[in-house]
């Protein structure tokens, strides 16, 4: 969160058109914040946190005034402007998956960009892992998404009993495909019990 503030209050940015650093005071007057203006105890904690985790760092002013803040090579990537900048990959407080549970549209998305992708090597993993196809009679795919490629395995393997194992906000989308049973669950604690895993992540 203290993470997320600084990248929405821009004070990488801030230090940075200072001339690479900023007292404490000089950050907080130059927070546009149109609402309210910035609590500089507030302020203090959020950038000692930063501080600790190496974000930003702090020494003494050269004329004994406040301390300054200075930018350290991983803030560097969350100033807005710059040609290199990770800013807008903003934490949106929670795991991917808690936000996907949460939000139906976003689940959504997020399975049918998972499927649509998994289409190019979906082929390639058949025409090329033969012997190995040929010689299980039952398969979990985990963290399968909501169809791909355990279905197409089973098409083209047919004595393959599968499964499709992923979380249950995932699963409870699935459609259903003959020889293909879906499971939910936390692969963290459990996975179901078959002669061979897969795993596969995007392309
Ligand atoms: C990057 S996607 C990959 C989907 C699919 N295997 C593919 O290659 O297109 C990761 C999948 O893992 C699932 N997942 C994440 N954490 C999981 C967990 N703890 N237990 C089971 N599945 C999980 C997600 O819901 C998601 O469907």
């Amino acid at each position: 969160m203290a993470l997320k503030s600084a990248v929405e209050l821009r004070i990488a940015d801030i230090i940075y058109s200072n001339g690479g650093t900023a007292t404490l005071s000089q950050i907080a007057s130059c927070i546009n914040d149109s609402l309210t203006s910035p609590d500089i105890t507030t302020l203090a904690r959020i950038m000692r946190l930063l501080v600790r985790r190496k974000i930003f760092t702090i020494h003494p002013s050269s004329n004994s005034g406040d301390p300054l803040y200075d930018l350290t090579h991983s803030s560097r990537w969350l100033l807005h402007d710059s040609e290199q900048t990770l800013a807008p990959m903003k934490a949106h407080g929670c795991e991917i998956w808690d936000l996907a549970s949460r939000n139906l549209d976003f689940n959504k998305l997020f399975n049918d960009s998972m499927a649509c992708t998994s289409k190019f090597v979906t082929n390639a993993i058949l025409s090329g892992y033969k012997q190995g196809f040929n010689s299980i009679g039952s398969l979990v795919d985990v963290g399968g998404g909501t169809r791909g490629l355990i279905t197409e395995i089973v098409k083209v393997y047919p004595q393959i009993k599968g499964v499709n194992f992923d979380l249950p906000h995932v699963i409870s989308t699935a459609p259903a495909y003959n020889g293909v049973s879906h499971i939910d669950g936390d692969m963290f604690h459990a996975i179901p019990n078959t002669d061979a895993i897969i795993m596969k992540v995007l392309t």
